[in-house]
């Protein structure tokens, strides 16, 4: 498996594969060439042809410039990582690329779209679907029959309450309660949560 990003992201993601049978870091990319070592891993700058053949796993905690990448480059993704701690339906669909994160719970009938992120201790409720690129960060809280949109991340410790729809490239600020749906791009703060800007989002 390659590992693309040598970012702290990247060492929690050497985390979860570390806890997999299945899995094991062959190589971690970085497009900074200052970047050399990565939890004692070497740090290698280009794709080879010894790599192609390989799983990518995106490494890169930033939603939008992981959508970038993911539109560039050429390899075939993983299936999703899944820390051995975290405790998950049998009845979810979780996409390629995607990442679970020590101690999250995803539970039945989600829906997880392709590269997404399910921080550390983050609960994903029953019913629930998430589109591609989504972040929910650690030890946030989606409630059940809640819909996010592409791009959007939830920050730590925030909870959205049931059946709430979150539009695409929102940010909802940490310790945020959403009580109501969040149009896209809107950045959200507070208890109820209040939109305080439109992220700028260039990805068309
Ligand atoms: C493993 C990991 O680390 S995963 C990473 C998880 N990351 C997160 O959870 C981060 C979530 N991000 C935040 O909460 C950020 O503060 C954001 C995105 C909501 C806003 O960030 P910025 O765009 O830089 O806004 P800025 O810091 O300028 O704040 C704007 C206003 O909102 C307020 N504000 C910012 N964040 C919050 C928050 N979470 N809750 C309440 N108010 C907030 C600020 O106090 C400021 O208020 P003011 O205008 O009255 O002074």
């Amino acid at each position: 498996m390659i590992i693309y990003g040598a970012s702290g992201h990247a060492k929690v993601i050497v985390d979860i594969i570390k806890s997999m049978d299945s899995y094991s870091v062959d190589f971690v990319l970085d497009d900074d060439p200052e970047v050399k070592e990565l939890v004692g891993f070497e740090v290698k700058h280009q794709l080879t042809d010894e790599m192609k053949d390989q799983k990518l796993v995106l490494a890169i905690g930033n939603n939008q410039t992981r959508y970038k990448l993911a539109s560039k480059l050429q390899q075939s993704y993983c299936s999703a990582l899944i820390h051995k701690s975290a405790v998950i339906s049998e009845d979810i669909d979780i996409r390629e690329g995607s990442v679970v994160m020590a101690n999250a719970v995803i539970n039945s009938s989600t829906v997880i779209g392709k590269h997404c992120i399910i921080n550390s201790g983050a609960i994903v409720e029953h019913d629930v679907k998430l589109e591609d690129f989504v972040h929910i960060s650690p030890n946030a809280t989606v409630t059940g029959n809640v819909v996010i949109g592409e791009g959007s991340q939830i920050g730590a410790g925030a909870t959205v309450i049931p059946g709430v729809q979150i539009g695409k490239w929102v940010t909802v600020g940490a310790g945020a309660i959403v009580i109501e749906d969040i149009p896209d791009f809107a950045v959200v703060v507070g208890n109820p949560a209040k939109i305080i800007k439109f992220n700028r989002i260039e990805n068309e």
